[in-house]
C-alpha cells in the first residue's frame, strides 16, 4: 500500500504547489492527494484512516499538520488499540514549519524527510483539545490570535511571513483583551496574552516555552500582563528573539488543564497550530491519547 501524502498546494504562499513534482518523484513513490482547501485535510485524514492507511503524512506547513491530526484524532479517539492508530509523518513545505523543527525533522530536505518516514521511527507526543479541536505544538489567546485573524490568505501571499509583522504593528495599536486563566485549586491569574506551549517552539528559531517537553502530561502556559501597545511589543520581541526570561511582568507556568476566559463584554479569538480557532471561553485539555509522529 503506498503512503498517503495529503500535500497542501497554497501552504508557504502556494510555493509548495512547485514542490509536489518533487513529492511524486520520493521513492518508493508515494500516493499524492491535493488538499481543496480549509478544512479538506482533516476530511481526506479521516477518510484514509477508514480505508484502512495507518500512517498519512502531511505535506504543507503547520496549518496542515493540524488539519491532518484533527482528521486522525477522529478516528483514534475511537480506537482504543494503541497499534492500530494511524500515525503521521511530516514534509515541511509551509512558511514556518515549527512542528517539523521541533521535532528534530531535517529541514526542508524532503528526500532525507521521506526517508525517515520510510524507516517509520515512532514517537509519542502529548496531544491536547481546545474545546473541540486538537493541537500538538502551540496556541495563543489575544493578540496573536487577532494577527492571525486579520491577516488575509492574500496577504500572506504576496509578503509571506512578514504580512504577521505588518498586521502586528496595526493589532496592537486596538485596545488590548482582558483574560483571566482559571486552574482548579488557585487563584486566576490575569493578562493581555496567554502563549500555550506544547513543545519548547513557537514561531522563530529561540525557544520560547524553554521548561516545555512535548511527552510530560503539560502545557507551559506564558501570560503576559501588560496592555499598552509599546509593552505588548517589547513583550513580542522579546518572545522572538530573548525568550521569556528577558521581559517582566508575566507568569511562567505549567497545567494539565486550564481555562481562559475573556473578562470583557467581547469575545476574544484563539489560534492553535498558527491557525484560527474559536472564541473564549475556551477549555485547555488532554486529548486522552498520545500522537504517534514518524521521526
Ligand atoms: N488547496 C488549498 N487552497 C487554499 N488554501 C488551502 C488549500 N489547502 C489547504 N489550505 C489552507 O492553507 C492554510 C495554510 O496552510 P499551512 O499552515 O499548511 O501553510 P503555511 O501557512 O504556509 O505554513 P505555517 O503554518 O507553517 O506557517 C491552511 O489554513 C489550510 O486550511
Amino acid at each position: 500500500m503506498a503512503i498517503p501524502v495529503l500535500i497542501n498546494p497554497a501552504a508557504n504562499s502556494t510555493k509548495a504547489a512547485g514542490q509536489v513534482e518533487r513529492v511524486r518523484r520520493l521513492s518508493p513513490a508515494a500516493e499524492v492527494l491535493m488538499t481543496e482547501g480549509v478544512g479538506s485535510a482533516t476530511r481526506m485524514a479521516l477518510d484514509l484512516a477508514q480505508q484502512g492507511h495507518r500512517l498519512v503524512v502531511a505535506a504543507g506547513g503547520d496549518g496542515t499538520v493540524n488539519e491532518v491530526i484533527n482528521g486522525l484524532a477522529a478516528f483514534n479517539a475511537k480506537e482504543p488499540d494503541a497499534e492500530k492508530q494511524v500515525k503521521i509523518g511530516i514534509l515541511p513545505v509551509g512558511t514556518m514549519n515549527v512542528m517539523a523543527f521541533e521535532l528534530g525533522l531535517p529541514g526542508r530536505d524532503l528526500e532525507a524527510c521521506w526517508k525517515v518516514i520510510q524507516e517509520g521511527k515512532v514517537r509519542e507526543v502529548d496531544l491536547w483539545m481546545a474545546n473541540d479541536q486538537y493541537f500538538a505544538q502551540l496556541a495563543g489567546v489575544g493578540l496573536d490570535a487577532e494577527i492571525v485573524q486579520q491577516t488575509p490568505w492574500e496577504m500572506k501571499r504576496k509578503f509571506g511571513p512578514l504580512s504577521y509583522v505588518m498586521t502586528a504593528a496595526r493589532v496592537l495599536g486596538q485596545e488590548a483583551p482582558l483574560l483571566s486563566v482559571e486552574i482548579e485549586g488557585r487563584p486566576p491569574l490575569f493578562g493581555s496574552i496567554v502563549l500555550v506551549g506544547n513543545g519548547r517552539h513557537y514561531g522563530g528559531p529561540v525557544p520560547v516555552f524553554r521548561q516545555a517537553n512535548n511527552a510530560d502530561g503539560l502545557l507551559d502556559i506564558v501570560i503576559f500582563h501588560k496592555r499598552r501597545p509599546l509593552e505588548v511589543f517589547q513583550f513580542l520581541s522579546a518572545m522572538a528573539f530573548d525568550g521569556y526570561e528577558a521581559c517582566e511582568d508575566l507568569d511562567y507556568l505549567q497545567a494539565r488543564e486550564f481555562r481562559v476566559l475573556s473578562q470583557q463584554k467581547q469575545e476574544v479569538p484563539y489560534e492553535l497550530d498558527g491557525e484560527l480557532g474559536k472564541t473564549t471561553p475556551v477549555v485547555f485539555k488532554p486529548a486522552g491519547f498520545p500522537l504517534r509522529v514518524v521521526v
